[in-house]
């Protein structure tokens, strides 16, 4: 888009205002108040292992590697590991030998001056390297996450960063890896920062045609691209938002529940699942009451998994609170397996098919669109006969959900079922290398949510007040700005510079 913007004044005027009066406000607090601060912290795990890693961040880095270097040692070149003896600044005591690292910022992790000590990981080592470093006097412990903040003040992360490479860390399996990487890349806060930098263009223009159109000093037109930019920023952002959860559901493990009949054998089948004997199993019907919950890598996916209490009707007190819970989690659950004792099925082929989807209706409770499985298990009870009918009838399986045949006690059809659970929770995750780059948290899902209806108080006042339209645009900029935390005056004069050659 192109302005004529007659006089310099008059575009100088608009720039100030902007900036004084309209500014969002930097969402980041300023910066850290401890900078200025030397910090300190084990950086690699505790307890007792062959290698451990000591940060320092702050101006005194290099004083407190000097200082645990003692002056016989040379200072080491940026970057480049040297072995070096560790020596107590003051007993001058050597208390270990390792490799050390000097970062001078800003090209480092906190974008400060940073050092690293690779000591041996026995617990008085660390310690004593820790005193050591405690004793200077310009030195203190960093508390939780401060590197990380630090990084984030400086601009070497954003808050989407920042929290992809807490997932990072915190990763357990491999989908996780990956999308956490993904993100901790930078690639979900490049496509908030697009989204952001295209907002502020709008505002911007829709603010100059506020200022400027009186006076014709506006190109026609101008707030018909805004109205077009705007309608395909909220596609794209309801295009991310609609993505099932996929994103959000590999960071924090898809929740399935295992449900059906008492004595099916669904105990049997979390054990088998996790490997372990987790849930008591026994010829007793109503055997588990509570929910039984263990958590497993399925083919690279986190699952949560939960077996429950059979379900039947019951005059226990217990048992009625237990089955309450098994039908919670098969309501709450991303994806359910119920469980039948095949060895219970007609034998007869062709009413096969209506009693599992009898069994299926008891289990769900009218909640058509759940996803599910049906593991039809105890095959080793069936004739070869009796196989063979329910095999037939589950090909012309008809609208009933996928199902496998198995037995959890000769582990027949266990590896069968495992590849069609792996491609159910590969579904409902998604790969988190295709396409474009997940949404991974409610936070962020709360703030997109938020800008898309602030972009909708663009188009309700976009005609009456276009003043109140633009506090739409601003809002939902606010709204994104949340999720990365950069959303600075700077930002938006850098568009309005651009935009409108001021000043060149
Ligand atoms: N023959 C055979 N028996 C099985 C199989 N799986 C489980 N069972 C037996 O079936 C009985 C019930 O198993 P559970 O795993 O306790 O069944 P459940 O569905 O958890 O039962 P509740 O918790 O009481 O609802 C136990 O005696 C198991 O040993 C199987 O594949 N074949
Ligand atoms: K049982
Ligand atoms: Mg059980």
């Amino acid at each position: 888009m192109n302005y004529v913007i007659g006089e310099m004044r008059r575009a100088s005027t608009f720039l100030t205002r902007t900036l004084r009066s309209r500014t969002i406000k930097r969402l980041t607090n300023g910066g850290p108040d401890s900078a200025g601060e030397t910090i300190f912290a084990l950086s690699s795990g505790q307890g007792k292992c062959g290698v451990a890693v000591i940060r320092v961040s702050g101006p005194a880095s290099a004083l407190a590697l000097r200082s645990l270097t003692g002056p016989r040692q040379s200072f080491p070149t940026p970057r480049k590991a040297f072995l070096r003896s560790i020596i107590h600044p003051h007993s001058e005591e050597m208390l270990d030998r390792g490799l050390v690292l000097w970062f001078p910022g800003p090209r480092s992790f906190t974008g400060e001056d940073c050092a690293e000590l690779h000591i041996h990981g026995g617990p008085a080592v660390i310690s004593g390297v820790l005193e050591a470093l405690g004793s200077l006097s310009s030195l203190r412990p960093a508390e939780a996450g401060e590197f990380t903040r630090r990084a984030f003040h400086a601009g070497k992360l954003d808050l989407t960063e920042v929290e992809g490479l807490g997932d990072l860390i915190h990763a357990e399996t491999e989908a996780q890896r990956r999308q956490a990487l993904r993100q901790m890349a930078g690639d979900l806060g490049r496509l908030y920062h697009d989204w952001s930098q295209r907002l502020t263009r709008c505002l911007a223009h829709v603010e100059a045609f506020i200022d400027f159109s009186e006076d014709e000093l506006i190109e026609d037109g101008v707030l018909n691209q805004v109205d077009e930019s705007l309608s395909q920023l909220v596609r794209e952002i309801e295009g991310h938002l609609s993505d099932e959860r996929k994103g959000e559901r590999l960071r924090s493990g898809v929740q399935v529940v295992i449900a059906g009949a008492t004595n099916a054998g669904k105990s049997s089948l979390l054990n088998l699942l996790c490997q372990r004997p987790a849930a008591i199993v026994s010829p007793v019907a109503g055997t588990t009451r509570d929910v039984v919950e263990t958590c497993v890598d399925i083919g690279g996916f986190p699952i949560l998994l939960s077996d429950t209490a059979g379900l039947r009707d019951t005059q226990d007190t217990v048992e009625i609170e237990g089955v309450r819970r098994a039908r919670e989690r098969v309501q709450q659950a991303d994806l359910a397996l119920v469980v039948v004792d095949s060895s219970k099925l007609p034998r007869d082929p062709r009413h096969v098919a209506a009693s599992l989807g009898g069994q299926l209706g008891e289990v769900l409770s009218g909640q058509a669109s759940q996803r599910c499985l049906l593991v039809l298990n105890k095959s080793d009870l069936l004739s070869e006969e009796q196989s063979r009918g329910i095999q037939s009838a589950l090909r012309e399986r008809g609208d009933l959900p996928q199902a496998c045949l198995l037995s959890c006690h000769t582990d027949s059809g266990v590896n069968g079922f495992l590849s069609v659970l792996k491609n159910s929770v590969q579904i409902l995750c998604g790969d988190p290398l295709v396409g474009g780059p997940s949404l991974t948290q409610a936070r962020h899902r709360a703030h997109l949510l938020e800008c898309v209806r602030s972009l909708a108080q663009y188009r309700q006042y976009r005609d009456l007040d276009l003043a109140l339209a633009a506090e739409g645009v601003r809002l939902a900029l606010i709204g994104l700005g949340r999720i990365t935390g950069r959303v600075g005056a700077e930002e938006i004069l850098d568009i309005i510079f651009r935009d409108f050659c001021i000043g060149k």
